[in-house]
C-alpha cells in the first residue's frame, strides 16, 4: 500500500503521471459515461458555475473525466464557453476561442480538437471567470500535476501576481478529474498555479486558495 499513489506524497513525477493516465484510459465507455454524467450534475448545482459568464473548458482526450455534457448545460443556458488552442509561436503556452455548436474544429498536433484561430473570437485569459483545467493528478491543497507541457501554468502565470481580472473579479481555476486522480500531497514546484477547486464525479473540493 505505501507504493500506491493516492497513499503516497512522495511519488516521482514521471511514474505517477504514467500510471494515473494508464488508469483513466483504461475506464470502460460505460465507466466513463457513469463519471461524465455525474460531472455534470456536481458542476450544474453548483452556485459558482452557474455564476460564471465566460467559462474555459476543454475537450476529453486521454480518458481524461468528459466535461461535453456540461458544455451542452452552459450552451443551452446562453453562457459562454472558451476552448484551449496551442498558441502558434509562444512556445506551449495556450489561447482560448469562443466554442459554440457550429464551430468548426480541427485536430491539433497531439491530436485533441480545437477551434481555428481564424475565428477571431479569443478571450484574453484574465477576462475568464472559470476555467476548468484538464489534469492527471490533484491533491486537496489545490495541486496539479497537468501533462507535463506547462501550458496552463504559463497561460495562468498572471494569476499568481495580477490577482484581479479586467472587472476586478477572481478568475477561479478548477480542475476536472475522476476520483481516483486524488493523491494525498503533490510537489508544488516554483511556477505551479495552485487551484481554487476540483472537482469530480463523486464531489467538489474546496481548497485553502478559495475566494469569496
Ligand atoms: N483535453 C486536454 N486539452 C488540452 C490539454 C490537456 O491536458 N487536455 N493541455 C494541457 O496541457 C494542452 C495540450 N497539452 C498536451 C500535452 C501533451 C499531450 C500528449 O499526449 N503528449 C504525448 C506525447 C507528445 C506527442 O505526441 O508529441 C504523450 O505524453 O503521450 C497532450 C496534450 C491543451 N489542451
Ligand atoms: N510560468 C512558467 N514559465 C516558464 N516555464 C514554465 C512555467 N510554467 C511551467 N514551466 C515549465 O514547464 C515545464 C512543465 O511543467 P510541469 O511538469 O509542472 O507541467 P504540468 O503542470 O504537468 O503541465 P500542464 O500545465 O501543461 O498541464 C517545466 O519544465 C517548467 O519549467
Amino acid at each position: 500500500m505505501d507504493n500506491h499513489p493516492s497513499s503516497n506524497s512522495i511519488f516521482d513525477k514521471p511514474s505517477l503521471r504514467r500510471e494515473m493516465r494508464r488508469k483513466r484510459r483504461a475506464l470502460s465507455p460505460r465507466q466513463q459515461k457513469q463519471a461524465a454524467q455525474k460531472l455534470k450534475s456536481t458542476l450544474t448545482l453548483s452556485p459558482l458555475f452557474n455564476r460564471s459568464k465566460h467559462t474555459a473548458i476543454y475537450l476529453p482526450n486521454d480518458g481524461e473525466i468528459d466535461p461535453t455534457r456540461f458544455i451542452s448545460m452552459l450552451w443551452k443556458s446562453k453562457k459562454r464557453c472558451y476552448l484551449p488552442v496551442l498558441h502558434p509561436t509562444k512556445k506551449n503556452c495556450l489561447w482560448f476561442y469562443h466554442y459554440t455548436p457550429k464551430t468548426i474544429l480541427k485536430k491539433n498536433r497531439f491530436g485533441i480538437p480545437e477551434p481555428s484561430i481564424k475565428n477571431k473570437t479569443r478571450i484574453s485569459p484574465w477576462a475568464l471567470n472559470l476555467v476548468l483545467f484538464p489534469l492527471v493528478a490533484f491533491d486537496k491543497q489545490g495541486g496539479r500535476l497537468g501533462m507535463g507541457g506547462g501550458f496552463y501554468d504559463r497561460t495562468f502565470e498572471f494569476t499568481r501576481t495580477r490577482k484581479l481580472g479586467e472587472m476586478g473579479t477572481r478568475t477561479q481555476l478548477y480542475g476536472l478529474a475522476h476520483h481516483f486522480q486524488k493523491v494525498e500531497a503533490l510537489p508544488v514546484e516554483r511556477w505551479d498555479v495552485p487551484l481554487h477547486g476540483i472537482a469530480t464525479e463523486k464531489q467538489l473540493f474546496f481548497t485553502r486558495q478559495k475566494q469569496h
